[in-house]
Order: structure tokens, then sequence, then C-alpha cells
């Protein structure tokens, strides 16, 4: 497989830019690429279509997903499974479109596992006020849930810092720009990409 036709894989904090950054991409390029969708558990929220937004499955139907090696990676939150299965993945790729996958970074660590081969781009926020600011301005989460997702990210970011997981790094500061990098990483060009900030609270 050439640089354009790997599976893209996106990963970064929450609140950091991904799905902002995603959706221009789709827009700008509906034929080119495909959104990997996830199944899950959890119900669907007003406005939510199954198999767009997610694949909405019972916990058994999931369980019976596992154990036949379905999943690329599945993890559980909050008392709800989600799950990416190689089926989706296949099924953009038989439309002739790049597969693009928003992962959280352990679902990073399990992909490390398959036979997958993405290009791994990780998606950084100039420093962590922007991003407390970015999850606050939002207006969907409550301030312990900002709290709890910046404690994650400076997780993923400590797991980021290792130069072999991700194969790009962008930082969403000027949303233009970082999308103008995504651009031409979904398009297969081997870019040098920004360097990881220091991010100190
Ligand atoms: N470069 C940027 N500058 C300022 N604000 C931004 C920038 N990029 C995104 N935002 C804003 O930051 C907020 C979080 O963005 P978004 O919801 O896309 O994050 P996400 O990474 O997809 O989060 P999650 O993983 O929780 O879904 C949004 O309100 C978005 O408009």
């Amino acid at each position: 497989m050439t640089l354009s036709t790997r599976p893209l894989v996106i990963s970064g904090p929450s609140g950091v830019g991904k799905s902002t950054l995603l959706r221009r991409l789709f827009t700008a390029h509906p034929d080119a690429f495909g959104f990997s969708v996830s199944h899950t558990t959890r119900l669907p929220r007003p406005g939510e279509v199954d198999g767009q937004h997610y694949h909405f499955v019972s916990k058994d139907s999931f369980k019976d997903l596992i154990a036949r090696g379905a999943f690329i990676e599945h993890a559980e939150f909050s008392g709800n499974f989600y799950g990416t299965s190689f089926d989706t993945v296949r099924h953009v790729q038989s439309q002739g479109k790049r597969c693009i996958l928003d992962i959280d970074a352990q679902g990073v660590k399990q992909i490390k596992y398959t036979n997958l081969n993405p290009v791994y781009l990780f998606i950084s926020p100039p420093d962590l006020a922007s991003l407390r600011a970015r999850l606050r301005a939002r207006g969907t989460e409550t301030e312990d849930s900002v709290a709890k997702r910046l404690a994650t990210a400076l997780e993923e970011i400590a797991y980021a810092k290792d130069p072999h997981v991700h194969d790009v790094v962008i930082v969403n500061d000027d949303l233009d720009r970082a999308y103008q990098l995504l651009e031409r990483v979904a398009q297969g060009e081997h870019i040098a990409g920004d360097t990881l900030p220091p991010l100190h609270d």
C-alpha cells in the first residue's frame, strides 16, 4: 500500500479539534476520504443515525463481535463499549476511499498489534491553556469533565512523546494552518510536520 491508501489514524486529546478538522476534510473531499464508523452499545442521542454516526448494537452482539475477533480496537467508557471493526475499514476501502479513523490513545496502542498498517497522525494543542479553553468554549462539558479530559490529555501527550508512536504531529494552533497540513497528509504527502510542544499545565 502507498502512503495515500494506507488507513489514516488520527488521535489527540479531547477538545484539540479532531472533529472540526475532519469535518472540513470530508466536506472538501467527499469522494476521496471515508470515515470509519464505530460500533457502540450506548443509546443513540437525538439526531444520531445508525450506520452514519455509529453502528448501534446490543452488549450481547458487541461481545459476540469481540469473540469473533471482529475489532481492530475496542474499549469501555462509562459502562458502554466502543470499537472499530475490520469490516468497517474494508467497507470504506471498497468504495475506493482512504479510510480515516479517529482513535484514542488506548486504541492506538491496540492497533499497533494488528496488521492494519496505518499512518499515525497526532493532533496536539499548542498548550494546555488553549485545550482547556476549547473544552470550556465547546459548552458540552461540566467542569469535572473538563478536569478529567485534561488529566487524560496529559497522559496521551506523554505517550505521544515517544517518537515511534506517531508518524506525523500537527499542532492545531491556527485552524487554517493545521487544516492545510492535515489535507496534505491525507492526500498521501510525506511531510515533516510540527514538533510536539513542551506542554505544562
Ligand atoms: N485551531 C483552533 N483554534 C481555536 N479553537 C479551535 C481550533 N480547532 C478547534 N477549535 C474549537 O475547539 C473545540 C473542540 O474541537 P472538537 O470538538 O473538534 O475537538 P475533538 O478533538 O474532536 O474533541 P473530542 O475528542 O472530545 O470529540 C470546538 O469548539 C472547536 O470549534
